[in-house]
């Protein structure tokens, strides 16, 4: 039988977007060399600050219609300091663009990395970063990042020194993500007990769709705060709202270390868990980091949240689940053997650390 083929858009994007995807195709690569039974195509197209600089267009049509047509999606990262809060056309609209076109509402960022030898990068005190199982679902095509706004001096009269921006969900919007945020619980934890943290109301549905879960409710600033204080405590998923997600994630990267830890994968409808049974789930997966234009071109940026992007990709896009494994079994070794870059206090360089996974993947495939 011929190998079942995929197709795989890349979207390098900015700043250490091209360092970091360079590693996970790599990663792609290698693992449809080793397997029989089906073949990666991937293919890279323009998306972001250089689609600008090329067409003047972060989200060109060629560009769109790649996605339209792929089994899945990798990105790295859009934006920077060229194309800052002065310039005519920026990058990021391009990517909220990409989200909404997709209807990539489900947006899912594990937290959970577990390994205890990170527990020495973390700037939380080690009893307090150990043991710490949390996975952030952010709503992502609604919310406050795309309702209805008035930018300063766009009215007149009485309005003209005022700005606003609207945070409006519906309730299909919201039983949706809920649904999504429930699986997620349901398939981390056996039941029973195991918890949502959900800002704001409770939806009738959760209790009768999925009446095993237990329901906490977080008003945000306070779970901002627990994330460092006593993240053991929202251990599960936090569901939350667009903007709210976007900001609890990043700050969920201090508790395993980094930023450049965390991957994401961002789907157009709830995961099939166990995925290698199920019907994969149209996706893009990107790490949860932004191009950081500080370290853009030094080489050593961390690659983990795009590698393990790539594992969330093989897992929910083309249910493969056992490559899936292989990459994260490869990265937690990795990690635990200390070849690390800068962020996580090591020494080693994105290509490093890209090489050392690669070599040890092999090994496991
Ligand atoms: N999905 C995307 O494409 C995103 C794009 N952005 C854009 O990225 C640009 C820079 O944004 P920032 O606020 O600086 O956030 P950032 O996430 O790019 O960087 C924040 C800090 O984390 C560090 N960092 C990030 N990723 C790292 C990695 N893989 N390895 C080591 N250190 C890492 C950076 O060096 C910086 O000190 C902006 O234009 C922003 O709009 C920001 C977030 C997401
Ligand atoms: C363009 C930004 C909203 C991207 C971002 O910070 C994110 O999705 O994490
Ligand atoms: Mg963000």
């Amino acid at each position: 039988m011929a190998p079942k083929s995929f197709r795989i858009v890349v979207l390098p994007g900015d700043g250490i977007g091209p360092e970091v995807v360079a590693q996970a195709v790599r990663i792609l690569e290698t693992i449809s060399a080793a397997s029989p039974d089906f073949d990666l195509k991937l293919e890279s197209h323009d998306f972001g600050g250089c689609a600008i600089d090329s067409v003047g267009d972060p989200l060109p049509p060629s560009t769109l219609k790649a996605c339209e047509e792929a089994d899945a999606i990798l990105m790295g990262s859009v934006g920077g300091p060229k194309w800052g809060v002065d310039a005519k056309v920026r990058p990021e609209p391009g990517l909220l663009k990409l989200r909404k076109a997709l209807g990539l509402y489900a947006n899912i960022r594990p937290a959970n990395f577990a390994s205890e030898s990170l527990l020495d990068a973390s700037p939380l005190k080690p009893e307090v970063a150990n043991g710490v199982d949390l996975i952030v679902v952010r709503e992502l095509i609604g919310g406050l990042y795309f309702g209805a706004r008035q930018e300063l001096g766009a009215a007149s009269g009485a309005e003209a020194q005022t700005a606003w921006d609207t945070m409006i969900y519906s309730v299909p919007e919201v039983e949706r993500i809920t649904r999504v945020a429930a699986t997620i619980a349901l398939s981390a934890n056996p039941p029973p007990g195991n918890p949502l943290h959900r800002q704001g109301q409770r939806p009738g549905m959760l209790a009768s769709e999925f009446p095993q879960l237990k329901l906490d409710h977080h008003l945000v600033d306070s779970a901002a705060m627990l994330i460092v204080q006593n993240p053991r405590k929202l251990n599960g998923v936090i569901l939350t709202e667009n903007l709210f997600g976007d900001i609890l994630s990043d700050q969920s990267s201090v508790i395993p270390g980094s930023l450049g830890l965390l991957p994401s994968a961002s789907l157009a409808g709830a995961p099939s868990i166990p995925a290698a049974d199920a019907k994969p789930t149209r996706g893009l997966y990107e790490p949860i980091h932004g191009s950081a234009p500080d370290i853009a071109g030094k080489g050593i940026a961390n690659p983990i949240g795009t590698i393990l992007s790539a594992a969330m990709l093989l897992r929910y896009s083309l249910g493969l689940e056992k490559p899936a494994k292989a990459i994260e079994n490869a990265v937690r070794k990795v990690l635990d053997e200390g070849v690390r870059t800068a962020d996580l206090r090591g020494k080693a360089t994105t290509v490093e650390v890209g090489d050392r996974i690669l070599a040890v993947l092999k090994g496991l495939l």
